[in-house]
């Protein structure tokens, strides 16, 4: 099986190019692709298939060429993948099976605009960003409030007042079932300056993370939201995560999502590994 491997402010992904839709991926075998021991190593798989071929999910978005199946680490599906999306399309334009420019690739979330140039940074259009209210995550003890956002996939956004480096994220935080039947995607975050914060996230399906864009986006909403007279104004946030930085400019109630992606190797499974 071929693959590339590649990452976005080193949330890292394993990419499948399967264009004809004829792999098989199981989610055993995308967990032990994932492995980071026994395996090759990422947070995610990124499948790039056609979206005639991609069976359901994409069937309603068939106006765009390429479909991104996104799988968390443990092999489990979510719906969006923000630095994931970014990576699949620097994939796309290096191995020339798309030109640079603008243009949708289809997600279980939806339609999603991707825009870039030969090289460099990609943006991501990141569609509606919903705050739906409070809930809250607990760490060791510690109970932190937080804000429910969905970014096409669910996201729990808690502010607090010390360096999020002090955290430990070796463990999944709780949260309220009933609030996230589906689990959720916890952030915690700090101002470090005006429309700046820093986060640090434990990711569904594949526990803490370098970086998360779905994350950041849902973080720049919570931000925005707790600063008096905010509203829902036009602002451009700089996050900060312990694999890099990215830029995410809120309009209104959407979001985009601008930042690295890289690609590091091409390879080859071994016959009969997986
Ligand atoms: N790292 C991603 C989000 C991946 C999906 C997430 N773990 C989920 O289950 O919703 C990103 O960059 O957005």
């Amino acid at each position: 099986m071929r693959f590339v491997k590649g990452h976005g402010t080193e949330n890292d992904f394993v990419i499948l190019p399967d264009p004809d839709g004829a792999l098989d991926l199981t989610p055993d075998a995308v967990a032990r692709l994932c492995d980071r021991r026994a395996g090759i190593g990422a947070d995610g798989v990124l499948r790039a298939v056609r979206t005639k071929v991609a069976g359901p999910d994409a069937e309603p978005y068939s106006d765009a060429e390429w479909f991104m199946d996104y799988r968390n680490a443990d092999g489990s599906v979510a719906e969006m993948c923000g630095n994931g999306l970014r990576v699949f399309a620097r994939y796309l334009v290096e191995a020339g099976l798309a030109a640079p420019g603008e243009w949708d690739v289809a997600t279980r979330a939806g339609l999603r605009r991707v825009t870039l140039g030969p090289s460099g940074d990609v943006s991501v259009g990141m569609g509606q960003v919903e705050l739906l209210g409070p809930s809250e995550a607990s760490l060791a003890g510690t109970v932190f409030p937080g804000e429910r956002v969905s970014v096409g996939n669910p996201h729990l956004a808690c502010r607090m007042d010390g360096p999020v480096a002090a955290l430990d994220l070796s463990r999944a935080p709780g949260f309220d079932p009933a609030a996230f039947p589906d689990g959720v995607n916890v952030e915690f975050f700090r101002f470090v300056g005006e429309r700046h914060v820093e986060m640090r996230v434990f990711e569904r399906g594949s526990g803490e993370t370098r970086s998360c864009g779905t994350g950041t986006v849902a973080v720049a909403a919570a931000a925005r939201a707790g600063l008096s007279g905010a509203g829902l104004d036009v602002s451009e946030w700089t996050v900060d995560v312990p694999g890099g930085r990215v830029r995410v400019a809120l309009d209104g109630t959407s979001g985009r999502l601008t930042g690295p992606a890289v690609l590091v190797a091409d390879g080859e499974t071994r016959p009969g590994w997986l």
